[in-house]
């Protein structure tokens, strides 16, 4: 699914007026009633202080106010005072309260004309939508601030004030809100960790907008979600063998980090790769046969850390390294060695990208179409800090675009940045994922796609969007605190059946 920016979203509302019989009053009416209803479902409080400007946003608001008060709930307007008219669909909106004359309309002029707000209301922000066009200053920043300084919980309409839907809001004055009621599709402000603390729970309401709109406007960036993953995946033939699935090699493991093997060989095996052998130290050798016996070992010639590369790389479909192996001066050679010499699909994660980053030069080395899957702080090893998460997003583009790789950098919602200059966001995964052995899965799960003949760009969506789900069905059946990367794993399975 294309994910669209602001001003597109707002061009989606345009369209969808000019090709359906409705008015924009008669769709902002449609969008209030979404809220309303979501508000009248999930909330019980003594009174519902509305807040809001003078664009769209406060004229959603005004409607939310009329709506609620039709559901016999007590309501209060507060409206942001300026300059501004006021847009039509505010100013029309506005009338109609007026004339109902049933509930109480306050213009804020000054901090003085700030409410008092009681812990037992909720408090609903529509001041600002998608018209921000700089960050708050004045008595919008205080009004924010004030809404803030409160217990009372806040629900943002179409996106809390004073954040921007496509770029950075580091340091700008924002509502924070306990959930945020957005309209038809998610808007890229809530895919990025920068903005959790605002954002709270996101709510998308269906309005029904015009269906052709997506297909007419292009975007550099799309969501990861259910239909997508399932246009990715492959269902086996009835006549299948082993041999149809692939051979994936796996170099994992270090003295006292074996888990990280078992971890990875287990989730390429639960993907479906056909065979998966694991290079792991001598140490590892009978830690991994005992864990996952269906795997096959290549023991290295040393004890305690993989050192060399002593067997023909053809023989695989697919290569995954990293996890747990070390950055000592033999993985190094190693790793040059294998980049040197690969010509298949190949999966970097952990120590491999370590190594990298100690190691620039290797960066050139890079296959096309070679799986990097970082975590913030690796991909900053590698890539250089950036300055925010979008930033960050900019940057993973730029350089899947100059080297011509793929780069999964890993989150809560994990960006894939493909060489083309496309990139996607997954809307699967959990918070119990934030621990130890995640991404050896994730490492094996993307190797073990790429080893049954999967191209890397369907390994790397696919690979992602299962492993969130997995976490995600594993989290709903345990818990996330409880959450082990061996429960991911073994919820591969039904993530699959999911599709
Ligand atoms: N698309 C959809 O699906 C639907 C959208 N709908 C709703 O419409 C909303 C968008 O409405 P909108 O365009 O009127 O913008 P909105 O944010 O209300 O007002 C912005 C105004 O404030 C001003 N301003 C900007 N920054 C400022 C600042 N820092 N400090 C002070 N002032 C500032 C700026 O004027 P300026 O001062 O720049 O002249 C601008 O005119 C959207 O979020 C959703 O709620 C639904 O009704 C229907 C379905
Ligand atoms: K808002």
């Amino acid at each position: 699914m294309k994910l669209l920016n602001a001003e597109q979203i707002r061009q989606w509302d345009a369209f969808t007026i000019k090709n359906e019989p409705l008015s924009s009053l008669e769709l902002m009416e449609r969008a209030a009633n979404a809220c309303a209803r979501w508000i009248v479902q999930n909330t019980l409080a003594e009174s519902y202080y509305i807040f809001c400007g003078k664009g769209n946003n406060g004229g959603d608001g005004l409607a939310i106010a009329r709506l609620l008060y039709n559901a016999n709930k007590k309501v209060a307007v507060y409206i942001l005072e300026s300059d501004a008219k006021g847009s039509d669909d505010y100013i029309s909106n506005f009338n109609i309260l007026h004339h109902l004359s049933a509930i109480p309309i306050f213009m804020i002029r000054g901090e003085r004309d700030l409410p008092e707000l009681p812990f037992n209301c909720i408090i609903i922000d529509a001041l600002f939508g998608t018209g921000l066009n700089r960050p708050l200053t004045g008595l919008a920043a205080k009004m924010v601030d004030h809404i803030n300084n409160s217990i009372a919980p806040a629900i943002a309409i179409d996106i809390p004030s004073g954040l921007f839907g496509d770029h950075s809001s580091a340091h700008n004055t924002i509502v924070k809100a306990r959930h945020t009621l957005s309209f038809q599709v998610l808007k890229t402000a809530f895919l990025v960790a920068e903005n959790e603390p605002w954002i709270g729970h996101v709510h998308i309401m269906d309005i029904n907008l015009h269906p052709a709109f997506p297909d007419e406007v292009s975007t550099p960036f799309s969501i990861i979600n259910k239909s997508l993953a399932s246009r990715e995946y492959r269902p086996r033939n009835a006549f299948a063998h082993k041999g149809n699935f692939g051979h994936a090699l796996l170099i994992a493991g270090s003295w006292g980090k074996a888990g990280a093997a078992v971890l990875c060989s287990r989730a390429c095996l639960r993907t479906g790769a056909g065979l998966v052998t694991a290079h792991v130290p001598q140490s590892g050798v009978t830690v991994l046969q005992t864990a996952v016996p269906e795997a096959m070992v290549f023991p290295d010639k040393e004890a305690e850390q993989v050192s060399g590369l002593n067997y023909d790389l053809n023989h695989f479909t697919a290569v995954g390294i990293g996890p747990g192996i070390g950055t000592g001066v033999k993985q190094q050679l190693l790793l040059k060695e294998l980049l040197e010499h690969i010509q298949r699909p190949l999966v970097l994660d952990a120590d491999a990208l370590n190594i990298l980053s100690e190691n620039k030069a290797l960066l050139n080395l890079l296959k096309p179409d070679t799986i990097l899957t970082p975590h913030p702080k690796e991909f900053a090893r590698l890539f250089g800090e950036a300055a925010d998460d979008f930033k960050r997003i900019e940057l993973a583009q730029t350089k899947a675009m100059e080297l011509s790789i793929f780069i999964v950098l890993k989150g809560h919602h994990s960006f894939v940045a493909c060489p083309d200059g496309t990139g996607y966001f997954n809307i699967t995964g959990n918070a119990g994922m934030a621990k130890g052995g995640s991404g050896d899965a994730l490492t094996g799960m993307v190797t073990s796609l790429l080893a049954q003949g999967y191209l890397p760009k369907e390994a790397a969506l696919l690979g992602v969007f299962l492993h969130g789900l997995a976490g995600d069905l594993a989290a709903a059946s345990g818990g996330m605190e409880a959450l082990l990367a061996s429960d991911l794993i073994d919820h591969i399975g039904n993530a699959f059946k999911q599709l």
